[in-house]
């Protein structure tokens, strides 16, 4: 088997399901069943599930009932702590696994039966990446391309050109796999997924093992492609990525979907707060109570308290007239970790 086309490839054009791992269709995928009965539209949607549910052979529920919507021009960030399901999500959308029940489609087609129109519109990259070591960037790409029946050999050139163009290799495009940094090697695994025009991009935790520099310029070019009208939907385990790059999170617990919104509107559900360095911490509390505003508490030089309908400029000046020493003052807005931690309360396996 091509290193590119082995599982785990990242692939633009990815095979029809193997099955070898699914327990089969018992109640049967109902696949054209429109995905209506949420009354997501699907041409708005570039991802619709209902239902969505995968079992395992030996009864592990890797996804159960998942009702996904991915609005187009989003970039979705699908969230969750490893093992809750977001690679068996992914790879039914991309008919790489059959579901056990329920409904998806993917640019409004149903998968699996649209898929063929749906996947030409589609770049993906799940797992690692496999190239050829001894093979340039290039030449990588072309070989990767010629495993597409869907591509035409005709324009390979100049679609190999652009894509490498796109992810800033352009300039290391003659230098052999091997002696490119795992930041070239990832972007070399999203060029591959921009062969061609895509309307939909699925990357599985495109910044796995990279170093901050690394993630940092992957980070950049999924902004990039999303920015060109390009849907992106990307899984990572890692809250303070989704943060930076997102405009939509949907969360993941367990093999269930806990939360998916805006980011904006899931951080507007929390209050902002303030926060006072001082060495006079117990005056500071008093004074914010003072001011009428909830929750003041300090521990550690820090007092805080929420901000309210109140003006922080007046907070402040209160503060200093009281004779509270301060130090530092911020008004501190919500992250997503605060929101994570609020709708389910549990931590979550953050790496900033
Ligand atoms: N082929 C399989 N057979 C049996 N169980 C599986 C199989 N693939 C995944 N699972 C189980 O399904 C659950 C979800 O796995 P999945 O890989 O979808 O999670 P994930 O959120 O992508 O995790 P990670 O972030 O570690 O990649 C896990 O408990 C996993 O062990």
């Amino acid at each position: 088997m091509s290193p590119a086309t082995k599982a785990g490839a990242p692939s633009a054009a990815p095979p029809p399901p193997t099955d070898e791992n699914v327990t089969g269709n018992a109640t049967g995928i109902v696949t054209d069943r429109a995905t209506e009965s949420t009354g997501e539209s699907t041409a708005e949607n570039a991802i619709v599930t209902t239902g969505l549910t995968k079992r395992f052979r030996g009864g592990q529920v890797a996804v159960d009932d998942l009702d996904l919507v991915v609005p187009r021009g989003a970039v979705f960030g699908f969230l969750g702590p490893n093992g809750s399901g977001k690679t068996t999500t992914i790879r039914m959308l991309l008919g790489l696994v059959t579901p056990t029940s329920g409904a998806c489609s993917v640019l409004g087609e149903p998968i699996p039966a649209g898929i063929s129109r749906a996947l030409p519109r589609v770049g993906a990259l799940v797992e690692g990446p496999a190239f050829y070591p001894y093979l340039t960037g290039e030449a990588n790409l072309r070989r990767f391309d010629a495993a597409d029946p869907r591509s035409d050999p005709r324009t390979v050139r100049r679609r190999v050109g652009e894509a490498l163009d796109r992810v800033g290799l352009g300039a290391a495009a003659g230098k052999r796999y091997r002696a490119y940094s795992l930041g070239m090697r990832h972007r070399l695994a999203i060029a591959a997924t921009l062969l061609g025009p895509r309307d939909l991009l699925v990357l599985d935790e495109p910044t796995n093992g990279l170093d901050p520099q690394g993630t940092r310029e992957v980070r950049a070019l999924i902004k990039e492609v999303a920015a060109d009208g390009t849907t992106v939907f990307v899984s990572s385990h890692l809250l303070s990525e989704v943060e930076q790059m997102c405009t939509h999170v949907g969360v993941m617990r367990t093999g269930r979907l806990v939360a998916q919104a805006p980011i904006t509107e899931l951080r507007a559900g929390t209050a902002p707060a303030i926060r006072v360095e001082t060495p006079d911490a117990g005056e500071a509390v008093a004074v914010l109570a003072g001011l009428g505003l909830a929750g003041a508490v300090h521990a550690d030089g820090v007092a805080t308290a929420a901000l309210g309908d109140a003006a922080p400029e007046r907070i402040c000046a209160a503060l200093v007239r009281e004779g509270v020493a301060v130090r530092g003052f911020a008004v501190v807005r919500p992250s997503l970790e605060d929101v994570y931690v609020r709708l389910t309360g549990e931590g979550f396996d953050v790496e900033s």
